[in-house]
């Protein structure tokens, strides 16, 4: 099972995600991790990504999905996969979960503020709220709540579909 988690940046994605594969008993992978250089160094200098820098980043996403797919490892991915196209991208197949991390502006703004030692400029929250296409067939919760309570839920969501996970279910 192929679990990505999603939304702007200050969402929450690594911080849920983390737990989330916790619970799920399996490896977590964070998409910040697979940027080119270049494009750390547009992000940290306040300009946003267009479709043509993600493109690569996204391709070398899939290669790695692929890659615990065919080892038949489940996963979770903290995400931005801000726009329906890059989901595309990441899932051609519909063979991955999104898990959308919805707030308020005021919210994750106030949590990208408070955050420190990320290149993430803070400033581009307008510009990732702004490309955002938010999806419909994603399991999506609230971030006010605590992450554990946020990873509960999602737990509860991904029961509720039939996916369990290997730990729980032994
Ligand atoms: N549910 C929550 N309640 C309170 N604080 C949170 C919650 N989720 C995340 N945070 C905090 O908000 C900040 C942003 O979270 P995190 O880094 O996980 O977001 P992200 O979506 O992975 O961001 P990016 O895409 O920029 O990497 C962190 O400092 C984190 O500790
Ligand atoms: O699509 C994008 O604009 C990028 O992926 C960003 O969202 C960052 O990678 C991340 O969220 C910040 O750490």
């Amino acid at each position: 099972m192929i679990v990505i988690v999603m939304g702007v940046s200050g969402s929450g994605k690594t911080t849920v995600g983390e737990l989330l594969a916790e619970r799920l008993g399996c490896g977590f992978s964070d998409a910040d991790d697979f940027h080119p250089a270049a494009n750390v160094e547009k992000m940290r200098a306040g300009i946003p990504l267009t479709d043509d820098d993600r493109r690569p980043w996204l391709q070398a996403l899939r290669r790695a999905i692929d890659g615990w797919q065919a080892a038949g490892e489940s996963r979770v991915i903290a995400c931005s996969a801000l726009k329906a196209a890059y989901r595309d991208q990441l899932s051609p197949h519909d063979d991955a979960i999104f898990v959308f991390l919805k707030g308020s502006a005021e919210t994750i703004a106030a949590r990208l503020k408070a955050r420190k030692g990320h290149y993430m400029n803070p400033d581009l929250l307008a510009s990732q709220l702004a490309t955002l296409e938010e999806p419909t067939d994603a399991i999506a919760v609230d971030i006010a709540s605590p992450p554990a309570a946020i990873a509960d839920k999602i737990m509860a969501r991904l029961d509720a579909r039939g996916l369990h996970s290997e730990k729980r279910r032994t």
